[in-house]
């Protein structure tokens, strides 16, 4: 059979498009199609077979990677057709699903998403540590059990170290104060909602009803929780494809588990298997590359990649003295680059292992007036003024978030003190309340005098003024109709004075840069508002999920793309230029766990350096025409000078003698010159 849809496919992606029969599992390697696959399967399902949009549900892991998705359907199918279909991530459908089943839950349809750093200064206060070290690892302890779907009472059964052992104990007082803000995390949206499906037949049919095919993205990371998700939401029909790469998986640190692309198999014995071999990404040379890398792993699946494009351009390899030579040389090499390719800016990558590797970056992409534009960072979000006014948004939208009600009660500062709110707080807790309902009960009064009481309740009157406004929530159903987000927004910073508020805390240039990043913000989150038709309360739980992740750039500039290798998973680029491709950054090599037991020491090692090397092909595989690696005989990390060695990678990908003869490139102020002068010849 062939449809429109499968035009262009070779027989093996032909075949996972029309494969309707059962359960799916595509299986290949990078730069193979399995994406390709998955949206011309969507627009086969759509047009050929009759499913409405609405029952059809794609995810996937980053939000880039959901709207690629969606440009690419919206290139096949009719608007008209695809209405109503829902790509998206699998933490945005959790959002959708615990916002529809939240009374499952405990919760309320308007809860709060708290971030790393919110859920981090609970466990601050619960474990009364500043040891950072200490409250990051019993963060991320907390964070696998979740992704294990263990609760505290399993937790605490299998907590054998100490520091385990303690993390269980802070579980389960974490838990219930999250409950208590009405406020979940990121790895809730996930385990909840397969909580619910697990306990309750009656939501878990509603939804099978709801996603009559699913589509899955990405499959190798998922974790316990998505993958049994996944389950429910197909449940005994299991009309699904999935498509993944198992050397491609890199989030184990994030509880992902490659046996989920095994336990498929077992599961769903009925499975219908394809594999894909051709790779129609990437040059020769970057494939063999990415290949001689890969076959250092032990292997899960069988898999042969090939290519018909030429052999391309070789690939460069080059030492920096530091890694401030290595960020202005590598802006100066894509300067030089776009002129002699005649290329666009969006056709060059610069890629690295962490997101601190981009600030140094940004100010030689910044000298040199290169536009750019980054991903996989959360820097923005992470700003004080940012999270300031995110603040009183979240409030609104959930008035028993008490840590945004303490960040907005003072900020600007408007006469409520500590004692003010260490005794409203008190009062709340032996209420069991939030402190926004505790400030308008009578109870309160006697233990406040009215010089602290009035400015309390002048706040709490003008956030439930917002709230009304904002269409306010009750039971379910809101009150009445919301006003538009755009014109709440505007009143709200107008209302607290924030800019008058900077100008008075800060001098000028920093008051007003801060300022630019708040007007920045609400500018976005009107546009987004306007664009999805979002009220002020959906908006304000979209915005925690793009903190998570990256944030949205609905309109592509021309711009270089500065990414983390870990947000670059699903992407392609004509030229990538990876950087820091050293030992101890990539492989990266933490601080070592001084809770790991000695005899497992070396196997964690084993696979944390499989897990770098898949993160390695992840990057190679990247780039279309030509990649270019550096690495820096020196960087600067926390004032200090660390001497560094080429990454084992390098000599891996089995690049020639001569391209491993490296030139120490320490862009003198001559060199610097005469590669203006190239620059400038080729420009005349
Ligand atoms: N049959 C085909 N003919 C021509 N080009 C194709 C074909 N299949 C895929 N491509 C192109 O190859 C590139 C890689 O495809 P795609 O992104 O779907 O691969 P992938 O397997 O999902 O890669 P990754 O593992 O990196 O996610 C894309 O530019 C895609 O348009
Ligand atoms: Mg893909």
């Amino acid at each position: 059979m062939s449809t429109s849809f499968t035009h262009g496919l070779n027989a093996a992606q032909r075949e996972a498009v029309l494969y309707l029969d059962g359960p799916c599992l595509v299986l290949a390697g990078a730069g193979s199609g399995k994406t390709r696959v998955i949206t011309q399967k969507i627009a086969y399902l759509l047009c050929d077979c009759g499913y409405p949009a609405r029952n059809v549900l794609a995810l996937t892991f980053t939000n880039k990677a959901a709207r690629e998705m969606e440009d690419r359907v919206k290139r096949l199918v009719d608007p008209s057709i695809a209405k109503g279909l829902t790509i998206s991530t699998f933490h945005s459908l959790g959002v959708k699903i615990l916002r529809e089943e939240a009374q499952h839950a405990g919760l309320k349809p308007q809860f709060s998403i708290f971030d790393s750093d919110d859920a981090l200064a609970i466990i601050q206060d619960l474990l009364a540590t500043t040891d950072r070290g200490r409250l990051r690892s019993v963060q991320q302890t907390i964070s696998l059990w979740k992704n294990a779907m263990l609760d505290p009472d399993a937790a605490a059964n299998i907590a054998a170290t100490p520091s385990e052992i303690e993390a269980a104990r802070v579980y389960r007082s974490y838990n219930a104060t999250l409950a208590a803000y009405q406020a979940v995390d990121f790895d809730d949206l996930i385990a909840i909602p397969a909580q619910i499906f697990e306990r309750s037949a009656e939501a878990r049919e509603k939804w099978q009803k709801k996603v009559r095919y699913l589509l899955v993205d990405e499959y190798q990371d998922t974790n316990v929780c998505q993958y049994r998700l996944v389950q429910w939401l197909t449940g005994p029909r299991a009309m699904f494809t999935a498509v993944g790469d198992d050397d491609q998986a890199i989030y184990a640190w994030r509880g992902a588990t490659i046996e989920n692309l095994a336990k498929l198999t077992t599961d769903y014995p009925q499975i219908k298997l394809v594999k894909l071999e051709q790779n129609y990404r990437s040059s020769q040379s970057i494939l063999a590359a990415a290949n001689n890398v890969i076959t250092k792993n032990p292997k899960l699946f069988e898999k042969k990649l090939w290519s018909e494009h030429g052999l391309g351009d070789a690939i460069s390899v080059t030492a920096m003295a530091s890694d401030e030579v290595e960020a202005e040389n590598v802006a100066m090499k894509i300067s030089a680059a776009r002129f002699e390719k005649q290329a666009s800016w969006k056709d060059f990558a610069i890629l690295y292992r962490g997101n601190h590797q981009s600030r140094i970056v940004e100010q030689a992409m910044r000298n040199l007036h290169i536009p750019y534009t980054i991903s996989g960072g959360q820097s923005f979000f992470d700003k004080a003024e940012v999270r300031d006014v995110l603040a009183y948004l979240r409030l609104i939208a959930n008035e028993d978030d008490d840590p945004a009600f303490i960040r907005a009660a003072t900020t600007p500062k408007r006469g409520i003190g500590q004692a003010t709110l260490q005794t409203l707080g008190q009062y709340a807790g032996e209420r069991q309340i939030s402190l926004f309902e505790a400030l308008f009960e009578q109870g309160i009064e006697p233990r406040l005098n009215a010089r602290q009481l009035e400015p309390l309740r002048t706040f709490g009157e003008f956030i439930s003024r917002i709230q009304y406004r904002a269409g306010r929530v009750e039971s379910g159903q809101p009150v009445h109709a919301a006003e538009p987000a755009g014109v709440i927004l505007d009143d709200l910073l107008s209302a607290i004075q924030y800019e008058r508020y900077l100008y008075d805390i800060l001098d000028e240039k920093p008051a007003q840069s801060r300022w630019q990043n708040v007007l920045e913000l609400i500018g976005w989150l009107k546009r987004k508002a306007e664009a999805d038709s979002m009220g002020l309360i959906d908006l304000v739980q979209h915005v925690a999920l793009v903190t998570m992740l990256e944030r949205g750039e609905e309109d592509e500039p021309d711009a270089v793309k500065l990414s983390t290798l870990h947000a670059s998973k699903g992407l392609e680029y004509p030229h990538v230029y990876l950087l820091g491709v050293e030992e101890g950054l990539l492989p990266h090599m933490g601080r070592d766990d001084e809770d790991v037991d000695p005899s497992k020491a070396a196997d964690a090692l084993v696979s944390r350096i499989q897990e770098e090397r898949r993160l390695m092909y992840v990057g190679i595989t990247r780039a279309q025409r030509s990649l270019h690696l550096s690495w820096c005989q020196k960087r600067r990390r926390a004032r200090e000078d660390l001497v560094r060695e080429p990454s084992r990678f390098i000599e891996e990908m089995g690049l020639s003698a001569t391209a491993l003869q490296l030139q120490p490139d320490t862009m003198s102020p001559k060199n610097r010159l005469e590669m203006l002068k190239a620059m400038l010849n080729k420009k005349n």
